[in-house]
């Protein structure tokens, strides 16, 4: 401390810090609740005046964060403190991102952009060769979901991308340079090292490219029998030699899952485990669909869902106004007020996303008496990994009949597969993708990728790690990318990956507390008080510990391990071998269409070629 004077008003009193850290935390839940609401009514009604607001608030919010983190630094010597809990919570409320950013017009911009991008994304809509226009959701999801027509569903990837991506390219390079100003200001390198950081982990992405790498082999027998199983249905000549499968045949806009495809890849005829028919005879509402997910919750003595979030949420698309579709869950920061926006479909896979959303909804009822700094996932993938959890026990056959969706739910072998054969469309065919993503971003933020190439590295990426192809030419004009909600709303993606690493981990050890002794993929914690017991004195710990204690408490180690994940689908690994044994398992990294020419460049030099030909004859 080279100034003394400063030094010596710089307090280390615990009970002084103590009685800050109550202000700060009555001070920042409030500017906290102002902003969500403005940012949940743009969300559940884009307009330009919802827009403003939500602008105004965030930074109001923002300039809050910054003034208290300045008082903390100038009053307090709090790394001093003899108080590792008053430190953490210093730590992090002086931790404040974008917050810093000096420029505040600049600042301001910032929000403006990323609310732009918002409102292109969400408002898309798409015109097809059937005389209908489509939004993403639900036309252009069931669509994708549905239909098995080559040139329809690719009519609909590229209109989508056309809609999205080409509209959002300049607006996002403005984006990537404000938001690597705002974390400059804030002590870091650029957004990607500030995203990273929350992993509280120096050999963070070596572990990543570990986890990764111990997972290829099961991705490759996946992608090798779909391809086979693909192929059958719509024929060789659309399939590159490459050995890629074309993006738009996978069932989903981005091919980051594969499971609305299953009824073509079913290996066994038997009772689908695909109960959407059945919940649409069933005539299962949104509502029926949240009281299912709630009920699972209360039977393992975890949180209900209080009253004001049935009369609050967002639960079908509404007919009278622009929504933000993508399904999410909020936190009003004052203990009582948790919502979820969701435009509902009757199907299987919007089931499994209510569980995702109601994870995050029991995260927030655990910790909500948690100061506000500490109201976070011990990590974010933690937070993406608490409602896929009780997603695996719901889905199993063993389950779905308990809950009347199923008739027969027969142990056999055919059975096992078809059933983990599902599951892996989901958790295995998504790994790559929730890889992926933010290796795209973070050579963006650190400037590896610039914007005249954005396209080209993305398809790099899906083609190296996702065995993927665009099936029509992509050029630099495109952006990709900007087709996929996380992008131009700015949400960090690794979680995703981590957390589907993470979730058969806490499967693993709830199955263990609940007792459920059968294989791991049977497994059913339904009404189990042990593993709720469990799960929720994990939650309640929010991020007040760092999260390998949290992982510790729950699994009994401290390292995010793939071999949960390895032993679920150990069964169909066997099965995929024998399935792909005269296959060529895999593909070459570069793919067709992929290697993405910038038209400018390619034009160029056709006319420096030619100009140089013609200049030889003439001599
Ligand atoms: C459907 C789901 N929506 C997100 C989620 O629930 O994570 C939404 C949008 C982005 C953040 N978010 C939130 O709700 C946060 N407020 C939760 C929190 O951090 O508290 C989603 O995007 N998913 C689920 C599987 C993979 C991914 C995808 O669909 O690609
Ligand atoms: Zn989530």
């Amino acid at each position: 401390c080279s100034n003394i004077s400063l030094c010596w008003t710089k307090s280390t009193d615990i009970s002084r810090a103590k009685k800050f850290l109550r202000e700060y935390d009555q001070q920042i839940s409030s500017v906290y609740t102002a902003f969500v609401t403005a940012a949940w009514n743009f969300n559940t009604n884009i307009t330009e005046h919802n827009r403003r607001i939500m602008v105004n608030r965030e930074l109001a919010s923002s300039m809050k964060e910054k003034e208290l983190a300045h008082r903390a630094n100038a009053e307090f010597d709090w790394q001093r403190v003899r108080d590792n809990d008053v430190v953490r919570q210093f730590k992090f409320l002086t931790d404040i991102g974008t917050a810093a950013m000096k420029n505040e017009t600049k600042l301001k911009r910032l929000s403006d952009v990323k609310s732009e991008m918002s409102s292109i994304y969400s408002s898309a809509k798409v015109c097809l060769s059937d005389n209908q226009c489509y939004s993403l959701e639900p036309g252009l999801t069931r669509l994708l979901s549905k239909s098995r027509d080559y040139e329809m569903l690719l009519e609909a990837w590229v209109k989508w991308r056309d809609a999205t991506g080409r509209h959002l390219k300049p607006l996002y390079s403005e984006f990537v340079e404000l938001i690597n100003e705002g974390f400059r200001d804030g002590g870091y390198n650029d957004a990607g090292d500030a995203w990273r950081s929350t992993y509280e982990s120096e050999t963070f992405e070596e572990d990543l490219e570990r986890l990764f790498t111990q997972l290829k082999p099961l991705y490759y027998q996946l992608h090798a029998y779909v391809r086979r199983k693909l192929i059958n249905i719509y024929g060789e000549k659309y399939f590159p030699s490459s050995g890629h499968i074309p993006a738009h045949l996978l069932g989903n806009m981005w091919s980051q899952t594969w499971n609305r495809i299953f009824d073509i890849l079913k290996p066994y005829d038997i009772e689908s485990v695909d109960v959407t028919a059945t919940m649409k005879q069933q005539k299962y509402t949104p509502l029926k669909m949240f009281k299912v997910s709630d009920e699972f919750f209360e039977s393992l003595g975890l949180e209900k869902v209080p009253q004001s979030f049935w009369d609050h949420s967002m639960i079908e698309k509404p007919k009278d106004r622009e929504v933000v579709c993508h399904a999410s869950a909020w936190n009003f920061y004052n203990n009582k007020d948790f919502r979820i926006k969701q435009c509902t479909d009757t199907t299987m896979q919007d089931l499994v996303t209510i569980h995702h959303e109601m994870g995050h909804i029991q995260y927030y009822l655990q910790y909500r008496n948690l100061p506000t700094i500490y109201q976070n996932g011990a990590n974010p993938g933690f937070h993406e990994a608490v409602g896929d959890v009780l997603a695996l026990s719901v889905s199993t056959p063993k389950h779905l009949k308990k809950i009347k969706l199923l008739k027969t739910a027969e142990r056999s072998k055919e059975a096992d597969i078809n059933f983990l054969l599902s599951q892996s469309l989901s958790s295995v065919a998504f790994l790559p993708f929730g890889y992926l993503m933010d290796q795209w971003r973070w050579s963006v933020f650190s400037g590896e990728t610039t914007p005249d190439n954005y396209n080209k590295k993305w398809w790099d990426l899906r083609c190296k790690y996702q065995g993927i192809s665009p099936p029509v030419k992509r050029t630099e004009e495109d952006f990709d990318p900007g087709a996929k909600y996380h992008i131009p709303a700015n949400t960090p993606y690794i979680r995703y990956f981590v957390s589907h690493i993470l979730m058969f981990q806490f499967h693993k050890a709830l199955c263990k507390e609940a007792n459920e002794t059968g294989p791991l993929h049977t497994c059913d914690i339904y009404q189990s008080k042990r593993a709720g017991k469990l799960l929720g004195d994990v939650l309640k710990l929010g991020s007040s510990k760092p999260w390998k204690n949290a992982l510790e408490l729950i699994v009994g180690s401290r390292e995010i391990d793939a071999k949960p994940l390895m032993e679920y689908f150990k069964p169909l690994i066997d099965w995929l071998k024998e399935q792909n044994s005269n296959e060529t398992i895999g593909w070459n990294e570069i793919c067709p269409n992929c290697a993405t020419i910038n038209s400018s460049v390619f034009l160029s030099s056709i006319f420096a070629f030619l100009s140089f030909f013609i200049s030889l004859l003439l001599c």
